[in-house]
């Protein structure tokens, strides 16, 4: 994206590819060959349970990692594996955990988005010669046009720590968006949100669609992700489970499955699940057990005290009837 102008959504254009994808750390595979592909003007989701390997995904699309195997390419060139050289190739991220400069304005944190789109060299920088302030007035022009963008223009001078937690979610994306990204990688944007907030999220990954950037998103919240997303893969233990529309998704029994926890056919650990079913089924068959016992007992004492009752009223009205 290199302005604010709506683009044509209808291409196909495949902006991301990443080809059997696969990470591994010592021993543990954390992502297994995985294939995936973001178009141009898609809102594409990336779920899948807790440790299942989303983020180590993102982060071998952007650069903090390189895979073990596999390719990832962005518009038809292999990216490089320097986060800074990711960005500087167009495509952006946001983290799980809000990366911001605190003690920087809402401003300053957007201006060092733009880092990778500004050309003024060192020198220029340190004479702040007139090509110096030309780039720096561009820079925050456009970095104000995307605060506008996000609803925060009227806090610009605000330090960014004092911003609540959601605007602080906000100025993350704006941040990325600064980079001019053709595409934009948000890892669960709307974590620790409200529904409001979370609402206004998705209101603005929409438009950030319709602006001609492409979206991949992780999240764990299901009703977001199915509303936003043209197409979801999930992946389970590092692999991709299924990929599809957010409606073939959602029936798919293999997901609910695999969120529940439910064993499916060739889903890894199922003995571990089986083992646990029987464990529960038998302590509940013990609980149910003692729970009878419990009542035969009880039923013998309310039996043996109403017999004590009935002997202490035929002794009452014997000592009456003798008196
Ligand atoms: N740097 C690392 N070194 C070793 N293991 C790692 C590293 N990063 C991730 N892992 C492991 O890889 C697996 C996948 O983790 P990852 O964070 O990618 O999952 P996730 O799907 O993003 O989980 P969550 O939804 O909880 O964020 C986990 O078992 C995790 O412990």
């Amino acid at each position: 994206m290199n302005d604010m102008t709506t683009t044509d959504t209808t291409t196909t254009t495949t902006v991301l590819e990443a080809s059997g994808v696969t990470m591994r750390f010592g021993g543990l595979t954390a992502v297994k060959g995985v294939d995936l592909k973001v178009n141009a003007g898609e809102i594409v989701g990336l779920i899948g349970p807790n440790g299942a390997g989303k983020t180590t995904f993102f982060n071998c699309l952007t650069g903090l990692y390189v895979p073990t195997e596999g390719t990832v390419t962005y518009k038809g060139t292999v990216l490089p594996p320097t986060p800074h050289k990711v960005t500087a190739a167009g495509v952006a991220r946001t983290f799980q955990n809000i990366r911001l400069f605190h003690n920087m304005t809402v401003l300053e944190n957007v201006l060092v988005g733009r880092h990778t789109r500004t050309k003024e060299g060192l020198w220029s920088a340190l004479l702040r010669g007139p090509g110096f302030k030309k780039a720096e007035a561009a820079s925050e022009a456009r970095a104000m046009e995307l605060l506008e963008f996000i609803g925060l223009q009227h806090k610009a001078q605000h330090l960014a720590k004092n911003l609540p937690y959601g605007e602080q979610r906000k100025l993350e994306i704006a941040r990325a968006l600064a980079s001019d990204p053709g595409l934009i990688l948000l890892d669960e944007p709307t974590a620790g949100m409200n529904p409001q907030e979370t609402r206004a999220a998705e209101e603005l990954i929409f438009a950030i669609r319709d602006k001609g950037i492409a979206v991949l998103v992780i999240e764990h919240d299901m009703r977001f992700i199915f509303n936003l997303c043209d197409r979801v893969a999930c992946l389970v233990q590092g692999e991709k489970l299924i990929e599809g529309t957010a409606a073939e998704v959602q029936g798919d029994e293999r997901v609910i499955a695999a969120y529940l926890g439910t064993p499916f056919e060739g889903a890894p650990g199922e003995e571990e699940v089986a083992e646990v079913e029987a464990a529960e089924a038998h302590a509940e068959a013990e609980a149910a057990e003692t729970a009878t016992e419990d009542e035969g007992e009880s039923e013998t004492a309310e039996t043996e005290a109403t017999q004590a009752d009935a002997d202490a009223d035929s002794t009452t009205r014997t000592e009456g009837e003798a008196k």
